[in-house]
């Protein structure tokens, strides 16, 4: 039996799913469609892993590994909410939080002592970071705004930071030495496998991982991260922050790019507060400071210290700011800088929302101000360079007649650097490494030093396929040129091309314009139609997707939570994603505070749509159709009359806005005329929701501007957040009935 699985996540998200989808099953219940929740929360997947440690009653299933198994159906059908990516120290705090509510899960071993402290470590390494969205992005991924959307923004423009010609602001990144600078590729010819061995000085190996599998036309390719250059770059960055008196900001993956992110973390902070480590690093090495979770992880450890010990380093803490460069904030307010936890600042997000605000951060006076952004690996660095380097010559872009910039992302099978975590090393010798495969043959060396950062990606061969089946599809479907965002230049992407050009003669491509140019020259080429007002495709790697579906989103349309965002699953199925954005917590805050929610769930409402439309399509479900239809009708009624939620408290929240989804949801269902059971279920619904609309939101407006608790921040009390997330009787009573 077919049905839709809606995942139950963290944050802000799964606030507003505890409003919507009663909403959304009540709406679907007469029309055959089975809806069923999947808990891929942070803490469901802490508890799921550790059943020995819980009581019988206790136990939750492993529902990420269903769902992961479930996407690989041809009836799969998910959608797929935000959910957090976890970096050390807030997996730390969800366990704390899971342990204070009896939960008896053990601690997480930042040095594992023996085998069994062991196991429990690599089963919290297994939910660390981007740990959700690899296992169910069985597919490639295709984000764009819909017309509704870019519409809604042509006619009410997000605030965008004018930009000078004299912005100081500019991308700081390696020119030797780092990952693009190192990186080995070959295609696999036939099947086989492969090991990676380490050989020290001495000549002695160390397997670093046992053989593994390799498909016939897989892309692998191998590279290193030199320490020495790093932290020369690092050091470098220091110095030119404070002489050109900019902000110092440090922009990275530490969520999806779990393993090596926050190692380049660690040398950031060492290098920025390097007084400190030189005249302390061993007191802190004993007490186990790990600057790789950031310099909140230093703070919190040196309150173990003696008061005049602790005093004495949090002076020349305070000295090292003093001397410079002003570091950028994440909350000037609360004295955390970009430096504190690595997974507050995530670049995705972050150099977007930089360059919307005239290239500038937050310094510690909570005042905008010119920075160095700082991206270490210069694989992509260029193309926030390029962006930069344009608003300052042309000025901001301008959401009223910009185009847009929909994306085509080979993502699927953990393709590129997104599935490298578990062929990603700290080098612990000098020495070299080498992949090998089963005849003994090396089909990549590098040369490394202690501490440098070696890593293998794959990228198989089906999914390219399929990634350039899709950019086709979608160059045809919307008449609008598409780029392939490669570089001859790189190992990677060289063979790429190679691929990329022997499976576009697959396809009649006649009367469409692709093209194949390097990342810099494409966002050059985009931005220059992108300013007048013409759309462009990227076609582009793991990476770059994740880069380009919020940077011209949110220049597009404010943010990427607004982006419809489908996974066509290579099995047949259909993963939707909602937007492109993740779960700001600081939403949660809010809520809390002031019980107003701003998060926007038009994402969802898009995924919802698209999802019901599959369901309809490969069901044979015309109401599913239907409701689809009249969803996206609905959506667009809610845009053109401004129901989103507002950002302040005492105006429309996600609750209202669910409302008012609600209401032209009826309506345009009371309205249609292909389906009269509907109408005639519809109609009277509509009335009534109409005929209450103001007492509803009265009710809904009634209630904010106070703090409310929904019980925790992972495990929240269910009951609770019912309670804060359903508070109008009036319309639960409409929606039951
Ligand atoms: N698909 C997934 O599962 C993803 C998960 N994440 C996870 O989300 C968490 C936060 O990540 P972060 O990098 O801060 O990125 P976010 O996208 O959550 O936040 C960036 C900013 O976007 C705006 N925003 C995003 N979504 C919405 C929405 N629906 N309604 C209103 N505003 C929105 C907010 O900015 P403004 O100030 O403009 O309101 C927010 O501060 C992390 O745990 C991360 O790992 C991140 C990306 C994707
Ligand atoms: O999985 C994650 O950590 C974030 C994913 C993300 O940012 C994206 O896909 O856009
Ligand atoms: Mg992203």
């Amino acid at each position: 039996m077919s049905k839709i699985i809606y995942t139950k996540t963290d944050e802000a998200p799964a606030l507003a799913t505890r409003s919507l989808l009663p909403i959304i099953k009540s709406f679907i219940k007469s029309s055959g469609i089975d809806i069923e929740t999947k808990d891929i929360s942070l803490a469901a997947r802490i508890l799921a892993v550790f059943p020995d440690f819980l009581n019988e009653d206790q136990r939750v299933s492993d529902d990420l590994m269903i769902l992961g198994e479930f996407a690989k159906k041809p009836e799969a059908n998910i959608i797929k909410l935000p959910n957090i990516s976890a970096s050390i120290p807030q997996l730390k705090a969800a366990i704390k939080e899971l342990q204070s509510k009896g939960f008896n899960i053990p601690n997480y071993p930042d040095e594992p002592k023996n085998d069994s402290e062991k196991d429990i470590k690599s089963r919290y390494d297994k939910i660390k970071g981007s740990a959700v969205n690899p296992v169910l992005r069985e597919g490639n991924s295709d984000r764009r705004a819909p017309k509704a959307v870019k519409n809604y923004a042509k006619k009410n423009p997000h605030s965008m930071g004018a930009w000078s010609s004299d912005s100081k602001t500019h991308v700081a990144t390696m020119s030797e030495g780092d990952f693009a600078h190192n990186e080995k590729s070959v295609t696999i010819p036939e099947a086989t496998s492969i090991k990676i061995i380490h050989t020290d000085d001495n000549g002695i190996a160390t397997t670093l991982k046992d053989s593994f599998p390799l498909l016939k036309g897989e892309i692998i390719d191998a590279t290193v991260m030199s320490k020495k250059a790093l932290v020369t770059f690092f050091d470098k960055q220091v110095a030119d922050a404070r002489e050109k008196g900019v902000l110092f900001s440090l922009h990275m993956k530490g969520t999806m790019m779990k393993v090596s992110d926050p190692i380049i973390f660690g040398y950031a902070v060492k290098a920025y507060f390097k007084d400190v480590f030189d005249k302390y690093g061993t007191l802190l090495n004993e007490i186990g400071v790990d600057v790789n979770n950031g310099l909140g992880n230093l703070l919190e450890n040196i309150q173990q210290l003696p008061e005049n010990k602790r005093k004495d380093i949090e002076a020349d803490i305070a000295a090292t700011y003093k001397k410079g460069p002003s570091i950028a904030m994440v909350n000037s307010d609360k004295g955390i800088t970009n430096l504190h936890v690595p997974s507050d600042v995530i670049i995705d997000a972050s150099m977007p929302a930089m360059i919307r605000t005239s290239g500038k951060m937050w310094n510690a006076e909570g005042k905008l101000q010119d920075t160095k952004a700082i991206i270490p690996d210069s694989s992509y660095a260029g193309v926030y360079a390029a962006t930069i380097d344009f608003c300052q010559k042309h000025g901001a872009f301008d959401p009223t007649t910009m185009g847009t910039v929909p994306n085509v992302g080979l993502m699927a099978q953990k393709a590129e650097e997104y599935g490298s975590h578990d062929k990603t090393f700290e080098i612990p010798s000098n020495g070299f490494v080498q992949v090998v495969d089963t005849s003994g043959k090396v089909l990549m060396e590098h040369q490394v030093e202690t501490g440098d950062i070696w890593r293998m990606c794959q990228t198989k061969d089906a999914p390219i396929q399929d990634w350039v089946k899709l950019a086709v599809t979608r160059a045809k479907a919307s008449q609008t040129p598409a780029v392939f965002w490669l570089d001859i230049n790189r190992a990677h992407d060289a063979e790429l091309i190679k691929k990329v050009n022997t499976y576009l003669k697959n396809y009649d491509t006649s009367g469409l314009d692709l093209r194949i140019l390097n990342p810099v020259d494409a966002t050059i080429f985009t931005c220059e139609r992108l300013k007048e007002g013409k759309d462009t495709i990227s076609v582009s790697g793991n990476v770059l997707r994740d880069y380009l579906t919020d940077l011209f989103p949110i220049l597009e349309v404010g943010t990427s939570a607004k982006m419809l965002s489908i996974v066509p699953l290579m099995n047949g199925g259909g993963l939707f994603e909602t937007g492109a954005g993740g779960s700001a917590p600081k939403h949660v805050e809010q809520l809390l505070e002031e019980n107003h929610l701003r998060w926007d769930s038009l994402g969802e409402f898009l995924a919802l749509a698209v999802s019901l439309e599959h369901f309809g399509e490969v069901n044979n479900n015309d109401k599913a159709k239907i409701l689809s239809e009249t969803l996206d009708n609905a959506t667009e009624q809610l845009l053109e009359n401004k129901k989103g939620p507002s950002r302040n408290v005492g105006e429309l929240d996600n609750r209202g806005s669910h409302f008012y989804l609600a209401m032209y949801w009826a309506q345009e269902l009371a309205k249609q005329n292909k389906d009269q059971a509907l109408k005639a279920e519809f109609t009277p619904i509509a009335r009534q929701l109409e005929d209450n609309e103001t007492s509803i939101i009265k009710e809904l407006k009634e209630i904010q501007g106070k703090p409310v608790t929904i019980g925790g921040y992972y495990e929240p009390d269910e009951s609770l957040i019912n309670q804060v997330m359903r508070p109008s009787k009036t319309f639960n009573t409409i929606l039951e009935s």
